[in-house]
């Protein structure tokens, strides 16, 4: 299936992302040097230590953040709309039950895992002569921090193995491959993907183990990718949106994900969508590996750079004007001498009453894994984006961008899509339960 879509022009309400936490305020705020004369004969930084004011080895920057939890029951899985944390992995999985019943003990599987592992606790002893339960990487005793598990279901699972073909989601495809795609098959497609997001590459790491111990007869990896998000940015989240490793602001015009009515609209699949009724409160997930030829870029003009992304560098504005927030007001631009009609943010939402149904949540983090067979940096975007409608959403924007300027300097290499299962509401409910009813 080919990606379509062109798109007219009249105006559209700008949506901002309001992504605040306030558990992400920088530690430093309010931290005074007041105490440290009673704390006498201990250096600076130890008093600061004993104070609290300043972290102990093994506290982050931001304080102990381990204890930080996101709600593993409710109507949409975590991980889509909840605010994002520093780290991330995706990993993609052929799936090895042999029919539907397998299948389901797999899901079964999940769900336990995925609700003991956000929620932490002490994981109990074995008679050491047996592996241990647990990998051991957070510690004796497993916490939350911050983690979120998102399990979703390629095309390819919907085929003959599990008799499921009648319940596939209406847009749900294998990736297709736009023209400036160098596509790696071995990172393309598969049957699960899980999402795992937390404050900590470690935290990920232990929960991706403890998901791969349990199910060695049920999901062989097939590709895996890491990402991050720079913490000195993401303390200034909410006021400021996160740099990207072609040094811009990536985020500011998303939607706010914190507005439920919008994210009804345009994450969510609803009751009126003519969509399978399993899929009502999932959504539809793209996961894109966009390498940046980053040698390249920063030997390019800092002018030609913000005329490819018709933002400022550095304030992340729109050209022409001050604050990253402001409209790009394309209606007093109308022969695009101010933002270039080939320009990433016009082309990506030409902010129309037409195209406001093109709306996506991104959800990407940056990655860097090395350098390739020619010597170059292979770092870029783990690009994510969420919604209700896959050929309205990614689809429809990708066809607008396909020919972009940015295109020389960004090689999509694999991906794919897949759909978010809707959340378990309780614990008498496990992930999938619907689909497989
Ligand atoms: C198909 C969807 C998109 C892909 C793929 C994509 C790749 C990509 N984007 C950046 C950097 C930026 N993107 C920005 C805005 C933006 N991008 C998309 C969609 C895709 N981007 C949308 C819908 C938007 C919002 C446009 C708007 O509403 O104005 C920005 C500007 C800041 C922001 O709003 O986030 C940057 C920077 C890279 C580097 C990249 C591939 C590597
Ligand atoms: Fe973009």
């Amino acid at each position: 299936m080919k990606p379509t879509g062109t798109e007219s022009n009249s105006d559209l309400n700008n949506d901002q992302t309001e992504l605040s936490s306030p558990s992400r305020r920088t530690w430093l705020k309010g931290a005074s040097l007041g105490g440290a004369v009673a704390l006498g004969g201990l250096g600076t930084v130890a008093v600061l230590q004993q104070t609290g004011k300043l972290p102990k080895p093994g506290q982050s920057a931001m304080g102990d953040t381990t204890k930080e939890n996101q709600p593993f029951y409710g109507e949409h899985q975590a991980g889509i709309i909840t605010p994002q944390p520093a780290a991330a992995l995706v990993v993609v999985f052929d799936v090895l039950a042999k029919d539907k019943h397998e299948l389901t003990r797999l899901f079964k599987l999940l769900t336990t895992r995925i609700s003991f592992l956000t929620k932490g606790g002490k994981v109990p002893d074995v008679d050491p002569k047996l592996p241990p339960l647990d990998s051991g990487v957070l510690g004796p005793e497993v916490f939350p921090d911050n983690l979120t598990v998102t399990i979703s279901v390629g095309a390819s699972l919907f085929d003959q193995r599990f008799g499921l073909a009648d319940k596939k989601p209406a847009h749900l495809i294998e990736m297709v491959r736009f023209p400036n795609d160098q596509l790696n098959l071995d990172e393309c497609h598969g049957d699960l993907s899980i999402q795992i997001c937390s404050n900590t590459a470690e935290t990920n790491i232990h929960a991706l183990r403890d998901i791969i111990k349990h199910t060695p007869d049920l999901l062989a990896v097939k590709w895996k990718i890491d990402g991050f998000l720079p913490p000195h940015t993401l303390a200034k989240m909410g006021e400021e949106s996160v740099i990207n490793l072609l040094g811009f602001k990536d985020g500011t015009a998303n939607p706010n994900a914190q507005d439920n009515k919008l994210m009804d609209e345009l994450v969510w699949v609803g009751t009126q969508s003519g969509e399978p009724a399993w899929t009502v409160g999932g959504s539809y997930q793209v996961v894109r590996i966009i390498r940046n030829l980053v040698e390249q870029w920063d030997r390019t003009p800092l002018q030609e750079q913000e005329k490819i992304f018709g933002r400022h560098k550095h304030s992340g504005a729109p050209l022409g004007k001050k604050n990253e927030h402001d409209d790009p007001d394309y209606a007093s631009d109308s022969d695009g001498s101010r933002i270039d009609f080939k320009s990433h943010i016009r082309l990506a939402n030409p902010r129309t009453a037409e195209t406001r149904k093109n709306l996506i949540l991104r959800r990407g983090f940056n990655y860097s894994r090395g350098i390739s067979k020619s010597g170059q940096l292979d770092m870029g975007l783990l690009f994510v984006c969420y919604q209700a409608n896959l050929t309205n959403g990614f689809l429809t924007v990708q066809a607008r961008l396909n020919g972009e300027p940015l295109e020389e300097y960004i090689r999509p290499v694999g991906g794919g899509y897949f759909f978010s299962l809707p959340g378990v509401k309780d614990e008498k409910e496990f992930l999938g339960q619907a689909l497989l009813a």
